[in-house]
């Protein structure tokens, strides 16, 4: 599934009207898929209203009105804002009065009804909403119907997560693809479930929702003759006294996920408290201190730096040593600050949290939050990183404008320890061979699995971080059994 943002459903548009794809067909095709889904949500018997704007989105609801009266639906279609303003929309209306199908230009308050179709506002919104709709959408809220949203709950705008008032949908069917908005809060909360319907054009998007099906498709099986030089050698610069379990958490996820071998550059005091807990890793007591003189393991494939290093003057100069390399890098935690990077031939990872992006980029956590597509995407473009933005739906953005949502996972992972899990899933898939993009959305979306699987039969709360780890090896053989 793939992500548009509003430029980019217009241009898809007005590319398809030049070829021979009118816009007139691409609202019919939206109408018709649109009664499709509703016939499977609302019965014959029930009552609905469909709210139309001024515009194309009003006009993808004459259009479904059209369907459900030609198909027995009790439907009453109104035009609250005033009738049909766009020469699309205009069509369709034409055609649907020519069939003799009635319409209002106010709602009947008086009346209830069991469903409400939003087709107020779509990818036109600019906000703020003007009274009138506010009012109209606070009504449309305070209804006990089922509310439904075409393409998007009005008074959400397709880009941006901010909101003031909108529509709070049960269910929102969005064309062609998902808007950013669907992954950005507030918005988020206001489109219900929501589902893709295809309309019939192209997908040059270059940002997608990783699914099952990408991670199934790109998840490598161990060869029979492989040894653990196969799966690479990494190098976990992590840990310090006051924070030993950081390196144990990243640790134990490196190695649960499938590393060949792994190197914990650590203190003795946090060696000898994990070691016991992960007697597979190897340990290079004080790493981070001999590291800046060039005495380096040998054959390590990629870096992970940052999870509970507390000592920014030594985490610095170790980073600048590992500039000088061509060994993949994921910096985390202890090791994110404002800084440049020098142009390497291999990937530089990012992992902050939005708090961790602010102090980077210096903006409020506020403004990372309701547009984390575009600042994460133009950070990684700018500095030629990979920026991992966590928090609900993980953005992962890449240096030629591309990026992954990341819809697994729940807010059992808001806790400690979580972080330093994925810089450990990470680390693991880079070192495995993975192309770094691939890496990057599988342990993240293996991340997040791990905790919507623990959440079926435990409450949220009680989750820890460690547990992830644990039921990595049952999950990936549920997910890749099936694979030859
Ligand atoms: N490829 C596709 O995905 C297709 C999607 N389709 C549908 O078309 C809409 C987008 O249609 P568009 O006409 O561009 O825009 P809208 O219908 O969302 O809105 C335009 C009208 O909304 C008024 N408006 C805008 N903001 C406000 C506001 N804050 N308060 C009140 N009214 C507002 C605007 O009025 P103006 O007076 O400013 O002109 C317009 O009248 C998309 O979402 C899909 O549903 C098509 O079916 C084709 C293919
Ligand atoms: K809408």
């Amino acid at each position: 599934m793939y992500v548009y943002q509003e430029e980019e459903i217009h241009q898809l548009d007005k590319i398809a009207a030049s070829n021979g794809l009118s816009t007139n067909a691409l609202m019919e095709t939206s109408g018709r898929s649109l009664y499709f889904e509703l016939t499977r949500l609302v019965s014959i018997r029930q009552s609905i209203l469909i709210l139309a704007g001024k515009g194309n989105n009003g006009g993808d609801a004459i259009v479904l009105a059209r369907y459900l009266l030609q198909n027995g639906y009790q439907t009453e279609l109104v035009f609250p804002m005033g009738l049909p303003k766009s020469e699309v929309a205009k069509e369709h209306f034409r055609y649907y009065q020519s069939l003799g199908f009635p319409y209002l230009e106010e709602i009947p308050k008086k009346q209830t009804y069991d469903v409400i179709i939003d087709g107020l506002l779509g990818v036109g919104t600019k906000l703020p909403l003007n009274d009138t709709m506010m009012k109209i959408v606070s009504w449309c809220n305070n209804q006990p119907s089922l509310r439904i949203a075409i393409d998007l709950p009005t008074g959400v705008v397709a880009n941006f997560g901010e909101v003031e008032t909108a529509f709070q949908a049960d269910y929102t069917f969005s064309l062609h693809g998902y808007k950013p908005s669907a992954f950005l809060l507030p918005a988020s909360a206001f489109y219900g479930k929501s589902k893709v319907l295809d309309i019939g054009l192209p997908h040059p998007s270059q940002w997608k929702i990783w699914s099952e099906a990408d991670f199934t498709n790109t998840w490598k099986t161990r060869n029979k003759d492989a040894h653990k030089g196969t799966f690479g050698t990494g190098l976990l610069l992590a840990g310090s006294d006051e924070m030993p379990g950081s390196a144990l958490l990243a640790g134990l996820a490196s190695m649960k996920i499938g590393i060949g071998k792994l190197i914990i550059g650590t203190t003795p005091f946090v060696a000898s408290i994990i070691a016991s807990r992960l007697p597979e890793a190897t340990y290079w007591f004080n790493g981070l201190n001999k590291l800046p003189n060039g005495d380096w393991p040998v054959g390590v494939k990629g870096i992970a730096i940052g999870p509970g290093l507390t000592d920014t003057l030594l985490v610095e100069e170790a980073i600048k040593k590992i500039w000088e390399t061509n060994i993949p890098v994921i910096l985390d935690a202890g090791a994110l600050q404002k800084r440049e990077y020098p142009k390497r031939n291999a990937p530089t990872i990012i992992t902050p949290h939005p708090g961790e992006f602010s102090r980077i980029t210096g903006l409020t956590t506020a403004e990372i939050q309701k547009n984390r597509l575009k600042l994460a995407s133009d950070y990684a473009q700018e500095h030629q990183v990979i920026v991992v933005l966590k928090g609900a739906n993980t953005v992962i953005a890449f240096p030629d404008g591309s990026g992954v949502i990341n819809i697994t996972g729940n807010p059992a992972l808001a806790k400690g320890g979580s972080g330093d899990t994925l810089a450990g899933m990470i680390l693991a898939l880079l070192c495995m061979g993975e192309n770094p993009k691939i890496a990057v959305a599988n342990a993240v979306y293996l991340h997040g699995l791990c905790a919507d699987e623990l959440v079926k039969t435990r409450n949220e709360n009680t989750i820890v971080a460690s547990e992830l780890s644990n039921i990595l090896g049952e999950l990936i053989y549920t997910l890749t059994h099936n694979i030859s």
